[in-house]
Protein backbone atom coordinates (compact mmCIF):
# COMPACT_ATOMS: atom_id res chain seq x y z
CA UNK A 1 0.00 0.00 0.00
CA UNK A 2 1.51 3.51 -1.26
CA UNK A 3 1.68 5.60 1.87
CA UNK A 4 -0.17 8.57 0.85
CA UNK A 5 0.31 10.26 4.54
CA UNK A 6 4.45 10.12 3.77
CA UNK A 7 4.13 11.81 0.21
CA UNK A 8 1.44 14.60 1.53
CA UNK A 9 3.67 15.30 4.57
CA UNK A 10 6.52 15.60 1.66
CA UNK A 11 5.31 17.85 -0.44
CA UNK A 12 3.86 19.89 2.05
CA UNK A 13 7.57 20.54 3.40
CA UNK A 14 8.55 22.18 0.56
CA UNK A 15 5.43 24.56 0.61
CA UNK A 16 5.28 27.70 2.14
CA UNK A 17 1.51 27.70 2.49
CA UNK A 18 -0.60 25.41 3.65
CA UNK A 19 -3.10 24.47 0.91
CA UNK A 20 -7.37 24.08 1.73
CA UNK A 21 -8.18 22.88 -2.15
CA UNK A 22 -7.10 20.90 -4.53
CA UNK A 23 -7.52 22.17 -8.22
CA UNK A 24 -6.60 19.57 -11.28
CA UNK A 25 -5.93 21.27 -14.57
CA UNK A 26 -6.91 19.77 -17.56
CA UNK A 27 -5.03 20.01 -20.84
CA UNK A 28 -3.56 23.30 -21.95
CA UNK A 29 -5.30 24.64 -18.59
CA UNK A 30 -2.05 24.94 -16.55
CA UNK A 31 -1.57 28.65 -17.52
CA UNK A 32 -3.88 29.45 -14.16
CA UNK A 33 -1.19 28.85 -11.69
CA UNK A 34 0.94 31.72 -13.27
CA UNK A 35 -1.70 33.40 -11.20
CA UNK A 36 -0.82 31.80 -8.46
CA UNK A 37 1.01 34.39 -5.17
CA UNK A 38 4.10 33.08 -3.28
CA UNK A 39 4.14 29.85 -5.36
CA UNK A 40 5.93 26.99 -4.48
CA UNK A 41 6.59 24.76 -7.50
CA UNK A 42 7.38 20.61 -7.20
CA UNK A 43 7.87 18.59 -10.05
CA UNK A 44 6.22 15.15 -9.79
CA UNK A 45 10.13 13.68 -10.97
CA UNK A 46 11.11 15.08 -7.69
CA UNK A 47 8.41 13.15 -5.82
CA UNK A 48 9.56 9.27 -5.29
CA UNK A 49 6.40 7.08 -6.12
CA UNK A 50 4.59 9.48 -8.37
CA UNK A 51 3.72 8.66 -11.87
CA UNK A 52 4.54 11.50 -14.51
CA UNK A 53 2.92 13.30 -16.90
CA UNK A 54 3.42 13.01 -20.56
CA UNK A 55 1.08 14.88 -22.32
CA UNK A 56 1.83 17.89 -23.93
CA UNK A 57 -0.04 20.38 -22.36
CA UNK A 58 0.88 18.87 -18.77
CA UNK A 59 4.00 19.89 -17.47
CA UNK A 60 3.71 17.11 -14.62
CA UNK A 61 4.11 19.52 -11.23
CA UNK A 62 1.98 20.84 -8.22
CA UNK A 63 1.92 24.91 -8.19
CA UNK A 64 1.26 25.53 -4.25
CA UNK A 65 0.14 28.68 -3.93
CA UNK A 66 -2.66 31.55 -3.07
CA UNK A 67 -4.92 32.76 -5.72
CA UNK A 68 -7.94 34.61 -5.18
CA UNK A 69 -7.11 34.81 -1.51
CA UNK A 70 -7.79 30.81 -1.00
CA UNK A 71 -4.56 28.81 -0.20
CA UNK A 72 -4.52 26.10 -3.34
CA UNK A 73 -2.74 23.32 -4.16
CA UNK A 74 -3.07 22.62 -8.23
CA UNK A 75 -2.03 19.79 -10.58
CA UNK A 76 -0.86 21.20 -13.69
CA UNK A 77 -0.86 17.63 -15.17
CA UNK A 78 -2.73 14.70 -14.69
CA UNK A 79 -2.34 11.45 -14.78
CA UNK A 80 -4.35 9.40 -17.35
CA UNK A 81 -5.30 5.69 -17.85
CA UNK A 82 -4.08 5.96 -21.74
CA UNK A 83 -0.23 6.95 -20.72
CA UNK A 84 -0.08 3.44 -18.99
CA UNK A 85 -0.30 4.18 -15.63
CA UNK A 86 -2.11 1.64 -13.69
CA UNK A 87 -5.67 3.23 -12.83
CA UNK A 88 -5.26 3.10 -9.04
CA UNK A 89 -2.15 5.54 -9.65
CA UNK A 90 -3.88 7.74 -11.83
CA UNK A 91 -5.69 9.12 -8.50
CA UNK A 92 -3.08 8.92 -5.95
CA UNK A 93 -2.86 12.75 -5.49
CA UNK A 94 -6.59 11.96 -4.25
CA UNK A 95 -5.60 10.40 -1.66
CA UNK A 96 -2.41 12.70 -0.99
CA UNK A 97 -4.89 15.46 -0.74
CA UNK A 98 -7.04 13.33 1.43
CA UNK A 99 -4.17 13.74 3.57
CA UNK A 100 -3.16 17.40 3.96
CA UNK A 101 -6.82 17.03 4.85
CA UNK A 102 -7.93 18.94 2.07
CA UNK A 103 -12.00 19.52 1.85
CA UNK A 104 -12.37 20.54 -1.73
CA UNK A 105 -11.58 19.80 -5.23
CA UNK A 106 -12.14 21.80 -8.46
CA UNK A 107 -11.28 19.41 -11.38
CA UNK A 108 -10.52 20.75 -14.90
CA UNK A 109 -10.54 19.06 -18.41
CA UNK A 110 -10.60 19.94 -21.77
CA UNK A 111 -13.56 17.53 -23.79
CA UNK A 112 -15.30 16.99 -26.95
CA UNK A 113 -18.44 18.49 -27.44
CA UNK A 114 -21.47 16.36 -28.31
CA UNK A 115 -24.45 18.20 -27.14
CA UNK A 116 -24.77 20.89 -30.35
CA UNK A 117 -25.93 23.19 -28.25
CA UNK A 118 -22.01 23.31 -27.48
CA UNK A 119 -19.39 25.39 -29.14
CA UNK A 120 -15.66 25.21 -28.40
CA UNK A 121 -14.94 28.01 -25.88
CA UNK A 122 -17.97 27.08 -23.94
CA UNK A 123 -17.11 25.97 -20.02
CA UNK A 124 -19.59 23.58 -18.93
CA UNK A 125 -20.34 22.73 -15.25
CA UNK A 126 -20.27 18.80 -15.16
CA UNK A 127 -23.29 17.32 -13.37
CA UNK A 128 -23.12 14.24 -13.94
CA UNK A 129 -20.57 11.53 -15.50
CA UNK A 130 -20.71 8.23 -17.20
CA UNK A 131 -18.04 5.49 -16.87
CA UNK A 132 -17.78 4.32 -20.15
CA UNK A 133 -14.26 2.80 -19.99
CA UNK A 134 -15.56 0.89 -17.07
CA UNK A 135 -12.13 0.58 -14.79
CA UNK A 136 -12.33 1.85 -11.26
CA UNK A 137 -9.97 3.21 -9.36
CA UNK A 138 -11.20 1.68 -6.33
CA UNK A 139 -10.91 -2.03 -7.12
CA UNK A 140 -8.23 -3.77 -4.92
CA UNK A 141 -8.34 -3.75 -1.01
CA UNK A 142 -10.44 -0.94 -0.04
CA UNK A 143 -8.21 1.45 3.10
CA UNK A 144 -11.33 2.10 5.50
CA UNK A 145 -9.40 4.89 6.89
CA UNK A 146 -10.72 6.64 3.36
CA UNK A 147 -14.03 5.51 2.14
CA UNK A 148 -16.37 2.78 2.86
CA UNK A 149 -15.69 -0.11 0.30
CA UNK A 150 -18.72 0.95 -1.45
CA UNK A 151 -19.21 4.55 -1.93
CA UNK A 152 -22.93 5.81 -3.24
CA UNK A 153 -22.13 7.67 -6.64
CA UNK A 154 -25.85 9.17 -6.61
CA UNK A 155 -24.82 13.24 -6.11
CA UNK A 156 -20.83 13.60 -7.11
CA UNK A 157 -20.97 16.80 -7.23
CA UNK A 158 -21.87 19.64 -4.77
CA UNK A 159 -24.61 20.79 -5.63
CA UNK A 160 -24.61 23.53 -2.92
CA UNK A 161 -21.38 24.48 -4.65
CA UNK A 162 -22.64 24.36 -7.85
CA UNK A 163 -26.18 26.64 -7.14
CA UNK A 164 -23.43 28.88 -5.87
CA UNK A 165 -20.72 28.93 -8.92
CA UNK A 166 -23.67 29.36 -11.50
CA UNK A 167 -25.44 32.38 -9.60
CA UNK A 168 -22.03 33.94 -9.40
CA UNK A 169 -21.22 33.47 -13.42
CA UNK A 170 -24.92 34.76 -13.99
CA UNK A 171 -24.09 37.94 -12.08
CA UNK A 172 -20.60 38.12 -14.01
CA UNK A 173 -22.29 37.61 -17.14
CA UNK A 174 -20.71 34.84 -17.71
CA UNK A 175 -22.16 31.63 -19.80
CA UNK A 176 -22.03 28.49 -18.00
CA UNK A 177 -23.22 25.61 -19.33
CA UNK A 178 -24.18 22.21 -17.83
CA UNK A 179 -23.74 18.74 -18.82
CA UNK A 180 -22.88 14.44 -18.52
CA UNK A 181 -19.32 14.05 -18.96
CA UNK A 182 -18.44 10.78 -20.65
CA UNK A 183 -15.22 8.80 -19.61
CA UNK A 184 -13.44 6.93 -22.31
CA UNK A 185 -9.53 5.77 -21.97
CA UNK A 186 -8.15 7.07 -25.20
CA UNK A 187 -5.75 7.63 -26.51
CA UNK A 188 -7.37 7.63 -30.00
CA UNK A 189 -9.95 10.18 -30.34
CA UNK A 190 -13.32 8.46 -30.73
CA UNK A 191 -15.51 7.96 -34.52
CA UNK A 192 -18.97 8.98 -35.43
CA UNK A 193 -20.16 6.31 -34.83
CA UNK A 194 -19.15 5.89 -31.10
CA UNK A 195 -20.48 9.87 -30.65
CA UNK A 196 -23.52 8.93 -31.86
CA UNK A 197 -24.29 6.20 -29.50
CA UNK A 198 -22.45 8.49 -26.56
CA UNK A 199 -25.25 11.02 -27.29
CA UNK A 200 -27.91 8.29 -27.49
CA UNK A 201 -26.63 7.13 -24.07
CA UNK A 202 -27.54 10.88 -22.81
CA UNK A 203 -23.76 12.29 -22.77
CA UNK A 204 -23.08 16.34 -23.29
CA UNK A 205 -19.32 16.11 -23.56
CA UNK A 206 -16.70 13.21 -23.92
CA UNK A 207 -12.69 13.21 -22.23
CA UNK A 208 -10.15 10.93 -21.45
CA UNK A 209 -10.11 12.02 -17.82
CA UNK A 210 -11.71 13.04 -14.95
CA UNK A 211 -14.22 10.47 -14.03
CA UNK A 212 -11.47 8.61 -11.82
CA UNK A 213 -10.42 11.82 -10.11
CA UNK A 214 -14.25 11.46 -9.26
CA UNK A 215 -14.37 8.42 -7.88
CA UNK A 216 -11.98 8.94 -5.59
CA UNK A 217 -12.55 12.18 -4.05
CA UNK A 218 -15.82 10.85 -3.98
CA UNK A 219 -15.10 7.61 -1.61
CA UNK A 220 -12.73 9.59 0.28
CA UNK A 221 -15.58 11.87 1.07
CA UNK A 222 -14.41 15.47 -0.73
CA UNK A 223 -16.52 18.13 -1.99
CA UNK A 224 -16.33 17.92 -5.72
CA UNK A 225 -16.94 21.00 -8.66
CA UNK A 226 -15.66 19.58 -12.21
CA UNK A 227 -15.78 21.92 -14.95
CA UNK A 228 -14.68 21.01 -18.70
CA UNK A 229 -13.71 23.32 -21.30
CA UNK A 230 -15.54 22.59 -24.65
CA UNK A 231 -11.96 22.41 -27.07
CA UNK A 232 -13.57 20.66 -30.42
CA UNK A 233 -16.87 19.33 -31.28
CA UNK A 234 -16.68 15.47 -31.20
CA UNK A 235 -16.05 13.45 -33.74
CA UNK A 236 -18.19 13.52 -36.84
CA UNK A 237 -20.50 16.72 -35.40
CA UNK A 238 -17.99 18.90 -37.52
CA UNK A 239 -16.45 17.91 -41.14
CA UNK A 240 -13.18 18.35 -39.51
CA UNK A 241 -10.34 16.00 -37.95
CA UNK A 242 -9.46 16.19 -34.64
CA UNK A 243 -6.06 16.90 -33.08
CA UNK A 244 -4.32 17.73 -29.65
CA UNK A 245 -2.92 20.85 -30.53
CA UNK A 246 -6.43 22.43 -31.53
CA UNK A 247 -7.64 21.28 -27.80
CA UNK A 248 -4.35 23.04 -26.22
CA UNK A 249 -4.95 26.15 -28.26
CA UNK A 250 -8.53 25.93 -27.57
CA UNK A 251 -7.98 26.15 -24.18
CA UNK A 252 -5.85 28.86 -24.42
CA UNK A 253 -8.15 30.72 -26.00
CA UNK A 254 -11.11 31.00 -23.06
CA UNK A 255 -7.73 31.69 -20.02
CA UNK A 256 -9.49 34.65 -19.04
CA UNK A 257 -12.75 32.86 -19.21
CA UNK A 258 -11.69 30.12 -17.26
CA UNK A 259 -9.80 32.16 -14.68
CA UNK A 260 -13.14 34.01 -14.11
CA UNK A 261 -15.01 30.75 -13.82
CA UNK A 262 -12.44 29.26 -11.27
CA UNK A 263 -12.32 32.70 -9.85
CA UNK A 264 -16.20 31.97 -8.75
CA UNK A 265 -15.67 28.80 -7.70
CA UNK A 266 -13.08 29.71 -4.94
CA UNK A 267 -15.06 32.93 -4.04
CA UNK A 268 -18.29 30.29 -3.40
CA UNK A 269 -16.86 28.17 -0.77
CA UNK A 270 -15.06 31.20 1.17
CA UNK A 271 -17.20 31.86 4.73
CA UNK A 272 -18.03 28.13 4.90
CA UNK A 273 -17.54 25.68 7.13
CA UNK A 274 -15.56 23.00 5.11
O1 LIG B 1 -6.53 16.02 -19.18
P1 LIG B 1 -7.67 16.32 -20.09
O2 LIG B 1 -8.85 15.45 -19.87
O3 LIG B 1 -8.05 17.79 -20.05
O4 LIG B 1 -7.11 16.05 -21.57
C1 LIG B 1 -7.90 15.85 -22.73
C2 LIG B 1 -8.14 14.36 -22.92
C3 LIG B 1 -6.84 13.91 -23.55
O5 LIG B 1 -5.85 13.77 -22.56
C4 LIG B 1 -6.47 15.03 -24.43
C5 LIG B 1 -7.03 14.85 -25.80
O6 LIG B 1 -6.80 15.97 -26.62
O7 LIG B 1 -7.06 16.21 -23.83
N1 LIG C 1 -12.61 13.35 -27.24
C1 LIG C 1 -11.98 12.86 -26.16
N2 LIG C 1 -11.23 13.61 -25.36
C2 LIG C 1 -11.11 14.90 -25.67
C3 LIG C 1 -11.73 15.48 -26.78
C4 LIG C 1 -12.53 14.65 -27.62
O1 LIG C 1 -13.11 15.09 -28.63
N3 LIG C 1 -11.38 16.78 -26.80
C5 LIG C 1 -10.60 17.00 -25.72
N4 LIG C 1 -10.43 15.86 -25.03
Amino acid sequence: MVDYKKLADKILAKAIIKPEIALILGSGLGYITEHFENATIIEYKNIEGLPQSTVEGHKGRFVIGKFQGSSIIAMDGRFHYYEGHHIRDIVMPIYIFKEMDIKRLIITNAAGGINRSFLPGDIVAITDVINLAFKNPLIGPNNEKYGTRFPDMSSVIDQEWLDKVENGATEAGIELKRGTYIWVTGPSYETPAEIKAYELLGADMVGMSTVPEIIAASHCGMRILAFSCITNMASGILDKKLDHQEVVITAQRVRSKFRRIVNIALEAQKGEHV
